[in-house]
C-alpha cells in the first residue's frame, strides 16, 4: 500500500478500516440522547401488552351494530365501565356494551369500540347510531412494538423517537459504545488562546474553537493546549497525552516545512504512519496513523483546511472509534444553484456552501468572494467535487453533506 500520496476515497477506507471501536458501558436510558447503541436491542414485551381502545366510547359487539343508522337506531344496555390500567374483566355479552376509555383493555367478547360522537346515552341504557367494523377503534396487543422484535440495531445513534420505542420495549439502561476522549494540541508560536491581550504578528486560536465545538456536538470530552514550535515540547506533550486520551488532533504544523514538527515528533515517538499528504482539497497535508495504537489525525493548520482535514478524515475516524456505522455527515441530495469548478482535477475538492430556496426548491449555493473565516461559520453545507471531474454544471443534483 502506498502510504504516502494516496486518493482521498482510499484515505478514507484506511481510516475507518484501521479504527476499531472503544469498549461498553452500560447507562441509565435517560442519558442515552445521541448516544451509539452498542447491541442489537429486541422488545422485551409487546406494547401494548394488551388489545387497547384508541378512543373513548363503547366496546361493543360489531355484529349487532352491523346495520346501525340514525334511521336504524340500536339499543344496548351497558353492564360496566373499563378505564386504562384498569382489571375489569367482565365480557360483553349478547345486547349489552362497556363504557371504555382510551387506553383501557379491549373486553371480552367485544370485537369493536364505537366512538362516543355516535352514540347519546341515558341512564344504562346506549343508543347507537353508527356501525363499527371488526377491529374498529382497536389498537392490537404488540402492534406498536412486538415481544422480540428488533427496535435498535448496533452501531445507530439513539435520537429521542428511539429513546421512547426503547423505553416502550422495556429498556431502563442501554449498552453503549464509550464517546472518545480527545486531546487536540494547537502548534505555532503565532497562537493565542481566547482571552488574552493579542499582540502584533500573533492571532488568537479559532481552530481549537472551531473543532472544540464540532467535537462537543457528538457528545465527545476534548482537551486542549497551544504547543510552541519546539520539536522537544511536541513530542513531550504528545507522548504524555496520548497515555489518558483515546484518540489526539494536532492541528498545525502539518506542511513539512521548516517550523513543521508534527510529523518529526510523531517519527521520533515511532507512530505507525497510514497516511501524511493526500489527494483531497483543502486539506492535502492532512495525517493519519497509530501512536500506541490511539487513533491520531495532523491536521493542516490553515482554517480552510483545517476544517476540511477534520471534517472528511477524522471525524469519520473519531465517530467510528465511538462505534457509529454511519460514521459520516448526515447527507441531502439537492440540486446545485451554480457552476462548481475544481481547482485540481487531481484531488477530491471540497467546496463549502448555503441552501437557497427558488420557486420553493432548495438550492445549494457556493460560497464565493468573503472571508476564509466568514465563509467556514456561515457555511451549512459541503459538496464534493471528485477526483478527475473538472467542473459539476448548475442544476446537477448532488449529496450535500449537513453542517447544520
Ligand atoms: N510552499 C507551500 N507552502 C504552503 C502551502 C503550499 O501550497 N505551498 N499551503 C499552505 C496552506 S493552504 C496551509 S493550510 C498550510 C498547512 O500547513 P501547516 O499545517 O503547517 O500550517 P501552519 O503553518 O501551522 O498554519 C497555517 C496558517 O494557519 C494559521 N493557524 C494555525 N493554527 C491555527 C489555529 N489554531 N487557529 C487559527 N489559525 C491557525 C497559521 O497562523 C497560519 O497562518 O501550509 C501552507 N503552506
Ligand atoms: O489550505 Mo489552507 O490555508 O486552509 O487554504
Amino acid at each position: 500500500m502506498n502510504k504516502v500520496q494516496m486518493g482521498y476515497d482510499e484515505a478514507l477506507k484506511v481510516t475507518l478500516e484501521t479504527i476499531a471501536p472503544l469498549g461498553i458501558e452500560r447507562i441509565a436510558l435517560s442519558a442515552c440522547t445521541d448516544r451509539i447503541v452498542a447491541e442489537d436491542l429486541r422488545s422485551t414485551v409487546n406494547s401494548p401488552s394488551i388489545h387497547a381502545s384508541m378512543k373513548d366510547g363503547y366496546a361493543v359487539r360489531s355484529d349487532e351494530i352491523e346495520h346501525a343508522s340514525p334511521k336504524n337506531q340500536v339499543r344496548l344496555r351497558l353492564i360496566g365501565v373499563a378505564a386504562a390500567g384498569g382489571r375489569s374483566d367482565q365480557p360483553v355479552t349478547g345486547g349489552t356494551a362497556i363504557r371504555i376509555l382510551t387506553g383501557a383493555k379491549i373486553p371480552e367478547g367485544a370485537d369493536a369500540v364505537l366512538a362516543e360522537e355516535f352514540t347519546s346515552r341515558e341512564g344504562d341504557m346506549l343508543t347507537v347510531f353508527n356501525n363499527a367494523h371488526p377491529g374498529r377503534n382497536i389498537l392490537p396487543k404488540g402492534a406498536d412494538v412486538a415481544e422480540n422484535e428488533l427496535v435498535a440495531s448496533r452501531g445507530s445513534r439513539l435520537s429521542p423517537g428511539m429513546l421512547g420505542i426503547l423505553a416502550a420495549a422495556g429498556y431502563s439502561t442501554l449498552p453503549v459504545y464509550r464517546q472518545p476522549r480527545l486531546a487536540i494540541l494547537a502548534t505555532g508560536d503565532e497562537l493565542v488562546v481566547p482571552g488574552h491581550p493579542l499582540p502584533d504578528g500573533k492571532l488568537y486560536a479559532s481552530n481549537l474553537e472551531m473543532l472544540n465545538g464540532w467535537c462537543q456536538r457528538y457528545g465527545m470530552r476534548t482537551t486542549f493546549a497551544i504547543l510552541s514550535d519546539r520539536p522537544d515540547t511536541i513530542t513531550a506533550e504528545l507522548a504524555e497525552r496520548v497515555k489518558s486520551h483515546d484518540a489526539l488532533i494536532t492541528s498545525g504544523g502539518a506542511w513539512t516545512g521548516d517550523r513543521d514538527y508534527v510529523a518529526e515528533a510523531l517519527g521520533t515517538l515511532g507512530w505507525e504512519k497510514y497516511f501524511h499528504w493526500i489527494r483531497m482539497g483543502p486539506g492535502k497535508p492532512v495525517g493519519f496513523g497509530l501512536l500506541e495504537q490511539k487513533p491520531i489525525f495532523l491536521l493542516p493548520g490553515g482554517p480552510p483546511s483545517n476544517l476540511t482535514a477534520f471534517l472528511q478524515i477524522a471525524l469519520p475516524g473519531l465517530l467510528a472509534l465511538g462505534g457509529n456505522k454511519t460514521p459520516s455527515l448526515p447527507r441531502i441530495m439537492v440540486k446545485l444553484a451554480d457552476t462548481l469548478t475544481s481547482r485540481q482535477t487531481d484531488w477530491t475538492e471540497f467546496v463549502y456552501g448555503v441552501f437557497r430556496s427558488v420557486d420553493g426548491h432548495a438550492l445549494f449555493d457556493p460560497l464565493r468572494g468573503i472571508s476564509r473565516l466568514k465563509a467556514l461559520a456561515r457555511a451549512e453545507g459541503v459538496v464534493a467535487i471528485p477526483e478527475g471531474v473538472k467542473s459539476l454544471p448548475a442544476g446537477t443534483v448532488v449529496s450535500v453533506q449537513l453542517l447544520v
